[in-house]
């Protein structure tokens, strides 16, 4: 196992935990308003790990592939609307031995970013398995977010974005391309999940619903996405 992907124990995880946490963090480093449970999920390979890595970071871990043992967890606090949001990111392991482990965790996440890999027609195909295990694992007002990795390989790509979009529509959930090399839409991945979070907790009676969808286009549309 390398240092960049230990595993936990179930007493440590039940520690880091916590639904809607709103309090305020007395720590300096990670001073929070509320928080919440992030969980990447999808095929092992798909680039889980690289995404996280490339939104806390901002960095990319390219070099030699190295599978995540079980699961494991990192912090980071974003600002939504003058609130600080920590968002608890879970990368839990891809491969078919592990997850027993991970489903212990759905039902404490709030939001779950489902990876797919636009270079691997399998871990595409694989998402309709994905998305039946959430359905039976996790909460049933969990927001879920379709994301197609690596879109930086142009040349390899064997998923069509219109494929991607189609299922993410079938399921009614949010899609985009990413690229944990580029960084493209990883930023706006995490932050479109801490604002429909956020606005879910925060939400006032005769406050117009957040639309997700309709945020992420606006943000391509600003960013002249998508340049991969
Ligand atoms: N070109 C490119 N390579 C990527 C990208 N994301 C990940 N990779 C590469 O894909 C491989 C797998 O990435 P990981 O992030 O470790 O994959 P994972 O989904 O965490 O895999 P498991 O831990 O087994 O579940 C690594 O060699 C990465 O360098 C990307 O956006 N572009």
């Amino acid at each position: 196992m390398s240092a960049r992907k230990t595993s936990l124990t179930d007493k440590q995880s039940k520690n880091g935990t916590s639904k809607y946490v709103l309090e305020r963090c007395a720590s300096i480093n990670e001073y929070y308003d509320i928080a919440f449970k992030v969980m990447l999920l999808g095929d092992s390979a798909v680039g889980k790990t690289c995404i996280l890595v490339r939104f806390k970071d901002g960095a990319f871990l390219g070099g030699n592939f190295i599978a995540t043992v079980g699961i494991d967890f990192r912090n980071k606090v974003v600002d939504v609307d003058n609130l600080k949001v920590k968002l608890q990111i879970w990368d839990t392991a891809g491969q078919e031995r592990f997850r027993s482990v991970t489903h212990a965790y759905y039902r404490d996440a709030q939001a779950l970013l489902l990876l797919y890999d636009i270079t691997s027609k399998p871990s595409f195909d694989n998402i309709r398995a994905w998305l039946t295990e959430i359905h039976e694992y996790a909460q049933k007002d969990v927001v879920i977010m379709l994301l197609g990795n690596k879109a930086d390989m142009a040349a390899e790509r064997v998923v069509k974005t219109e494929d991607g979009e189609r299922l993410a529509k079938e399921y009614g959930v949010p899609f985009m391309e990413t690229s944990a090399k580029t960084g493209v839409n990883v930023e706006l991945a995490f932050l479109a999940i801490a604002k429909e979070l956020k606005h879910r907790a925060t939400q006032q009676p005769n406050e117009p619903k957040f639309q997700i969808h309709d945020y992420i286009e606006s943000q391509k549309q600003k960013t002249g996405c998508c340049g991969m």
